[in-house]
């Protein structure tokens, strides 16, 4: 089997994918969720002339005054009467101007004597110190596309716009199976021939970002029932991930017992470092993602496939991993057959790659705050040289 591009691995895991139905949430539960509607504005925002200072409402023409103050303004006041020739109004910020009024004298530049007010600085322009009527948005305007996600200021936008509940995609389902044999859980003892299992509590911190439910199923040895029942059990869920046992070896039973357990296959092996015996498939409404073993390679595969995969799932306009570019501080060796992910950290000087890139250095890959990409039979690359770079 020849070795598939990423990006071509990756259109073929979103175009497995059945998006996940829309549910209605309420607005303080919506945040981190995507759209699945487009948001139109339910109001005008603002909903008048309002002041953006705390001061006096008055005719700019008629500066410098004198003006005679009548009433006030204050946030929350509404249906005011006309400003008459020569009156001014009491106003603070957030309030609606009366009719008449363009413009706001700040406090700071008034002189008031009794109920006689008059202007000691700066021309008074109309307009000055006004938030016009629908200058951050009108009624029906088009805020918010489907497919975008809810962060903070997108969550405020909404709520100004006059919602209070707004529909996202379900919250989407995910089982993690760590394969193998000499795999105890964590802080469990390690007696010769045993290692801790860390790839689901990564993989779990990796989907801690994102809206979703994660199941750990734990750890299954390396038989073919055990694993074909593991499966059946995770199908429950819309996305099933598993870790190790997905390369050629006799104890790598994922891919014969995906098989028995009636999925069907769609790539397996992918061309890139590390990461390569990469599998994906379905089973039954699940998704299948068949991660390799070693640490590096389920952290880099779970950044490009899995992570895109549920932003996918849950209506992301554009899933894939955010990508940039960076000047290098650090030299780089050419690759092979392979794309490189290559783990490195950003310094004041540039991006330097970490010292190991062994797909099983722990301690180096946590060193890494971004991955370099570096394609196929790339030539070598020096100090100073730009690439492209996936930040972690
Ligand atoms: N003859 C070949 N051998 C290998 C090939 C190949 O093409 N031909 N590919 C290599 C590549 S690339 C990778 S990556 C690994 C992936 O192997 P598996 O997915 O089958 O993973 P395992 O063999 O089960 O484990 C690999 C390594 O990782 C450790 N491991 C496994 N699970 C966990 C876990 N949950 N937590 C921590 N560490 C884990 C495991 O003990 C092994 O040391 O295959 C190469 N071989
Ligand atoms: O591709 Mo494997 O993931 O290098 O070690």
């Amino acid at each position: 089997m020849s070795l598939l591009p990423v990006a071509d691995a990756q259109a073929r895991l979103f175009a497995l994918a059945r998006p996940l139905p829309a549910e209605t949430m309420p607005i303080a539960q919506a945040a981190g969720r995507w759209l699945a509607q487009d948001v139109l504005a339910l109001r005008d925002q603002p909903w008048a002339d309002l002041s953006a200072m705390d001061g006096y409402a008055v005719r700019a023409a008629e500066y410098p005054g004198p003006w005679r103050i009548v009433g006030e303004s204050a946030a929350g006041s509404a249906h005011l009467p006309p400003l008459g020739a020569g009156e001014a109004m009491r106003i603070f910020t957030g309030a609606p101007l009366p009719p008449g009024a363009d413009a706001i004298l700040i406090q700071e530049n008034a002189v008031r004597d009794g109920d006689i007010l008059t202007a000691n600085a700066d021309p008074l322009p109309a307009g000055r110190n006004v938030r016009p009527a629908a200058f951050d948005f009108a009624r029906n305007a088009l805020l918010l596309k489907a497919g975008a996600r809810l962060g903070p200021a997108q969550i405020a936008l909404a709520v100004v716009a006059g919602h209070g509940a707004l529909p996202v995609a379900v919250r989407p389902k995910i089982a993690l199976l760590s394969t193998g044999n000499e795999l105890v859980p964590a802080g469990a003892p390690t007696p010769p021939g045993f290692l801790p299992s860390s790839n689901a509590p990564m993989l779990a911190a990796m989907l801690a970002t994102l809206p979703c439910d994660v199941m750990d199923l734990g750890i299954v040895p390396d038989d073919l029932d055990a694993m074909v029942a593991a499966l059946e059990q995770a199908a429950q869920a819309d996305i099933i991930v598993s870790t190790g046992g997905a390369s050629v070896g006799d104890h790598d039973l994922v891919r014969p017992a995906f098989l028995q357990a009636g999925g069907s296959l769609d790539f397996w092996k992918i061309r890139m470092r590390p990461g390569k015996p990469l599998m994906a498939g379905r089973l039954g409404d699940a998704l299948f993602l068949g991660l390799p073993g070693n640490p590096v390679s389920a952290f880099v595969t779970g950044t490009l496939f899995l992570l895109p995969l549920v932003r996918h799932l849950s209506g992301a306009a554009d899933p894939r991993p955010p990508i940039g570019d960076a000047i290098l501080a650090s030299p780089l060796p050419a690759t092979a057959e392979r794309d490189d992910y290559l783990r490195a950290f950003r310094s004041p000087d540039g991006i330097v790659s970490v010292t190991s890139q062994d797909s099983a250095a722990t301690a180096a890959m946590a060193q890494a705050d971004c991955l370099i990409l570096r394609p196929a039979n790339s030539p070598a690359a020096a100090p100073g040289d730009r690439v492209t770079v996936l930040p972690l």
